[in-house]
C-alpha cells in the first residue's frame, strides 16, 4: 500500500534523506528513529508534501503522491494528516473550535471566515474528542490543557480529516513520560481499532518498541535498520545511533522509572558493551 523509491531530499550540498527505499504492505504502526539530523523529519514532510523531495518515488495504493498539484495534492495532504511535536493548535481558541479546524480543507471561504460549522461536524468532533478521553474540555480554551490532552487535541482534529495515514513528527517529544505514554496509547488504538496507518517518529527506543509493529532507523539520511522491535538489539540501536560502546538505551527512554531502575539499565548496557 506505500511503497517509497530512491526517496532523496538535497538541501544544498547537503543529503537530508539519501535513496530511501521500503515498502509497506498493510497498514502498520511504524516508527522512525534516529539521531537529530538523521533525516526523519524530511522523510515525514516529503510523504505529506510540506517539503519537496528532489528525487524518488513515493506511491500511496499504487499512486505516485510525489507530481501531485493543486486539489489533488491537498486531498493527498487530508488523506496523511500530520501532527508535530508542538501541537501546533489555536492557544486561544476553544478545543472543539480547534478540531473542527480539520475540516478546513472541505469548507468555504465564508464558512471559514464566519466560523460556520454543520451540527453533524460539531457532533462529529465531540465524539473523536469523547473517544480520545478529553470530551469534558471540549469547551476550554486549547492553552488551559496539559500538554497531553492538547496533542490529543491535535490528534482529533487530524481525525477529522478521516485520514488513512497519520504522520506524527516526534509527537512526544515535549511530553513527560505520563502524557507521553497516554498520546502513545491513543495512537496505537487509532491503528488498531481504525486500521490506519501511524508513522511517527520517535526519538526514544524503547517507545518504539513497546508501541510500533516495526521499526525504521535513519543514520545521515539512509534507511540502516528496518525489521520488527525483536530484531532491534543493543547492538543494532548503537549501529542506528552511531555511538560507542558507552552507548546508554536508558538515555533514549522516557519510561516511567526511577533514578535506580535507570543505573541498573546502564549498568546493564556497560556489561552488553563490554
Ligand atoms: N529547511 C531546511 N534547510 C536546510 N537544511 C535542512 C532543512 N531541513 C532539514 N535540513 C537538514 O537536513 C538534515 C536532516 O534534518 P531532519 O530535521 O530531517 O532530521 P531529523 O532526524 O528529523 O532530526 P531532529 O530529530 O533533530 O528533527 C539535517 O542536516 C538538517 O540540518
Amino acid at each position: 500500500m506505500l511503497e517509497v523509491k530512491g526517496l532523496t531530499k538535497r538541501f544544498g550540498g547537503n543529503l537530508a534523506v539519501d535513496n530511501v527505499s521500503f515498502r509497506v504492505d498493510r497498514p502498520m504502526m511504524i516508527g522512525i528513529i534516529g539521531r537529530s539530523g538523521a533525516g526523519k523529519s524530511t522523510f515525514l514532510r516529503m510523504m505529506n508534501r510540506l517539503t519537496e523531495a528532489s528525487e524518488g518515488v513515493l506511491a500511496f495504493e499504487g499512486r505516485n503522491v510525489l507530481p501531485l498539484a493543486g486539489k489533488a495534492k491537498r486531498e493527498w495532504q487530508s488523506t496523511c494528516a500530520m501532527i508535530f511535536q508542538q501541537f501546533n493548535l489555536v492557544p486561544r481558541m476553544d478545543v472543539v473550535s480547534n478540531v473542527l479546524h480539520g475540516t478546513l480543507g472541505r469548507r468555504s471561504t465564508l464558512a471559514t471566515m464566519f466560523n460556520l460549522y454543520p451540527e453533524s461536524d460539531i457532533h462529529q468532533a465531540i465524539d473523536i474528542l469523547d473517544r480520545l478521553g478529553i470530551a469534558q474540555h471540549a469547551e476550554k480554551r486549547a492553552e488551559a490543557l496539559s500538554g497531553g490532552q492538547q496533542q490529543r487535541v491535535a490528534i482529533a482534529r487530524a481525525l477529522m480529516q478521516d485520514p488513512k495515514v497519520i504522520l506524527a513528527d516526534e509527537p512526544i517529544a515535549s511530553l513527560d513520560p505520563m502524557n507521553a505514554q497516554t498520546v502513545m496509547e491513543a495512537l496505537r488504538r487509532i491503528h488498531d481499532e481504525d486500521g490506519r496507518m501511524v508513522i511517527a517518529n520517535l526519538h526514544t527506543l524503547d517507545t518504539a518498541r513497546r508501541y510500533c509493529d516495526r521499526i525504521i532507523g535513519m543514520r545521515d539520511g539512509r534507511v540502516v535498520f528496518d525489521g520488527t522491535p525483536a530484531q532491534l538489539t543493543t547492538g543494532v540501536a548503537r549501529d542506528i545511533y552511531g555511538a560507542g560502546a558507552d552507548f546508554s538505551e536508558a538515555a533514549t527512554s522516557t519510561e516511567i522509572r526511577d533514578h535506580h531502575d535507570i543505573e541498573a539499565a546502564e549498568i546493564r548496557n556497560a556489561e552488553v558493551a563490554i
